[in-house]
Parts: structure tokens; C-alpha cells; sequence
């Protein structure tokens, strides 16, 4: 499994504690910056990761900035790409079982390490169900299409 991940400054902690559990799971990450907490814009990692998945050179992306919030709305706007901000593991369990999100977002800010790794943890754990929900799937690509 590839994993890719990427945050502004304001989520860069937790992105590089994402970075650290998920290569000593021997996981390969792809880790596409920023590398500092020095001041960036978030759309650009967001581009980044979501293009990296929607090209299928990950499985899964992760995306922290310090609310979670611009860094998903910037990552959703790649075709393909359904990115979920998750504060809970709840979240995380029910976005990959009926929204088969492919990027986990999560804020810097907002979520404690031990729980946004936690968080990583689920949303990786869990598989999409498919039957009903792939017909939701199919339509938020209608939208992307212009077709709904
Ligand atoms: O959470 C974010 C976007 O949703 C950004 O991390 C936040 O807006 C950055 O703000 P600042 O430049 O003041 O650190």
C-alpha cells in the first residue's frame, strides 16, 4: 500500500507524526510537503496529494492543514477525489464504509496526535460496502461530469 500525504504549516506536526507511524507499520509514504512549519497555502498540497491518488500512485492520501476544512474543499476539486475531514474514528470508519473516501483530512489545530493516528488507523481498516452506496458514489461523479 502507498500512502499519500501532505499539509500547510498549520498541520505539518501532525503530518509528519502520520508520516512517522505509517512508515514503522511498513507502509511507503509518499510525502509530498510541506516540510516546515514556514507559512505556505494549503491549496497547493491539497492539488498535490489528491492528484498522486486520482492518478492511482496511492491507494489513499492524507491531508492536514489547521482545520482540516481548506485543505479538503482544495483536494475535492480533483476529479475522482473524495476527501473527508474526520475528527473522530467514527467518522473515519463510516467514510471509507459508505463514501469510499480516498483522502483522509484532518486538522492540525483541531485533532490531538494521539487521535488523528488513531483516526489514520480506522480509515485504513475499513473497506467500502458498495450495494447502495456506490449508487451515492455514482452520482457525486454525475456531479463532477455535469451530468446532475
Ligand atoms: O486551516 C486552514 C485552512 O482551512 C489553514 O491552515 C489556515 O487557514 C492557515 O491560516 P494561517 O495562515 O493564519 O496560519
Amino acid at each position: 500500500m502507498v500512502i499519500a500525504i501532505g499539509s500547510d504549516h498549520g498541520g505539518f506536526a501532525l503530518k509528519e507524526a502520520v508520516k512517522k507511524h505509517l512508515t514503522e507499520k511498513g507502509i511507503e509514504v509518499k510525502d509530498f510537503g510541506c516540510y516546515s512549519t514556514d507559512s505556505v497555502d494549503y491549496a497547493v498540497y491539497g492539488a498535490k496529494v489528491a492528484h498522486c491518488v486520482a492518478d492511482g500512485e496511492a491507494q489513499y492520501g492524507v491531508l492536514v492543514c489547521s482545520t482540516g476544512i481548506g485543505i479538503s474543499m482544495a483536494a475535492n476539486k480533483v476529479k475522482g477525489i473524495r476527501a473527508a475531514l474526520c475528527c473522530d474514528m467514527h467518522a473515519a470508519e463510516m467514510t471509507r464504509r459508505h463514501n469510499n473516501a480516498n483522502i483522509l483530512c484532518m486538522g492540525g489545530l483541531v485533532t490531538d496526535e494521539k487521535t488523528g493516528l488513531e483516526i489514520v488507523d480506522t480509515f485504513l481498516s475499513f473497506e467500502f460496502e458498495g450495494g447502495r452506496h456506490q449508487r451515492r458514489i455514482d452520482q457525486i461523479a454525475a456531479i463532477e461530469n455535469g451530468e446532475l
